[in-house]
């Protein structure tokens, strides 16, 4: 087993990905350093979400490849796939999901690689949801429920944050306390952070940015 350590936390290239009756979709070549903060914009419909979830292995590209931390992608082994993004990945949805039988807190200490008590008590807090954890998340309102996604994601530390519209419903002083401790994270942890969104707020404090072109075929392929 060789001990180099890889320069890239994330490379892609080649990507394309094709729904049923859809057009083809193609991505540019992605390739993030540690510590490296990217923004993806472009229209509605131009296939942000779906690039995002092929770079977290949730969707496997009709052409290209991808690697994690050195590791490229494998469909095949799901279970080894698992491994690596349960390590090195933290994902922030734009429609997050938690168990509803369990309390805020609960859901933060699911993943079996979150970091100490103590400390995601210290991210509670620096995200702004310290006074939610007793509650059930069907109890929290939409940018409550953001916060704690955003808090799950970064519960074990990853290498590499993929967050999809993370501060859509979040008033300004949690936006800048969201955006604060992610680009935090990033540099402790030296952790690459890409994040899709609209948001004027992110655009004028993120300087890297990348623009997905709109595919209109997508939108003539439809029947009605
Ligand atoms: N499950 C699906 N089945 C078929 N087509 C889909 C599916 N999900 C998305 N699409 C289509 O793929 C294209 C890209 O969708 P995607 O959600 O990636 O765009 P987006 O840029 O994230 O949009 P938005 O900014 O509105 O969230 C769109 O034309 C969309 O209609």
């Amino acid at each position: 087993m060789s001990n180099t350590i890889p320069s890239a936390v994330l490379s892609a290239s080649q990507l394309s990905y094709q729904y049923r009756g859809g057009t083809l979709l193609s991505f540019p070549d992605l390739h993030l350093d540690p510590g490296e903060v990217l923004l993806v914009l472009g229209p509605s419909g131009c296939g942000k979400t779906t690039l995002l979830h092929l770079l977290a292995g949730l969707l496997p590209p009709r052409t290209g490849s991808i690697a994690l931390a050195g590791q490229s992608y494998n469909y095949t082994q799901p279970a080894v796939l698992d491994q690596i993004r349960g390590r090195n990945l933290g994902i922030v949805y734009q429609q997050p999901h938690f168990i509803d039988t369990l309390t805020a807190w609960q859901n933060l200490r699911l993943s079996p690689f979150a970091q100490s008590k103590e400390e995601l008590l210290e991210l509670a807090q620096q995200i702004g949801i310290a006074h939610l954890l007793k509650k059930y998340p069907q109890e929290m309102s939409a940018g409550e429920l953001q916060r704690l996604g955003i808090a799950r994601a970064l519960a074990h530390r990853p290498g590499l944050i993929l967050a999809d519209e993370p501060t859509s419903a979040l008033d300004r002083r949690h936006c800048l306390a969201v955006l604060e401790r992610l680009q935090t994270h990033a540099r402790q942890y030296n952790a690459a952070l890409l994040i899709v969104t609209h948001d004027d707020r992110l655009m004028t404090a993120i300087p890297q940015q990348i623009t997905l072109d709109y595919q209109p075929a997508a939108a003539q392929n439809q029947q009605v």
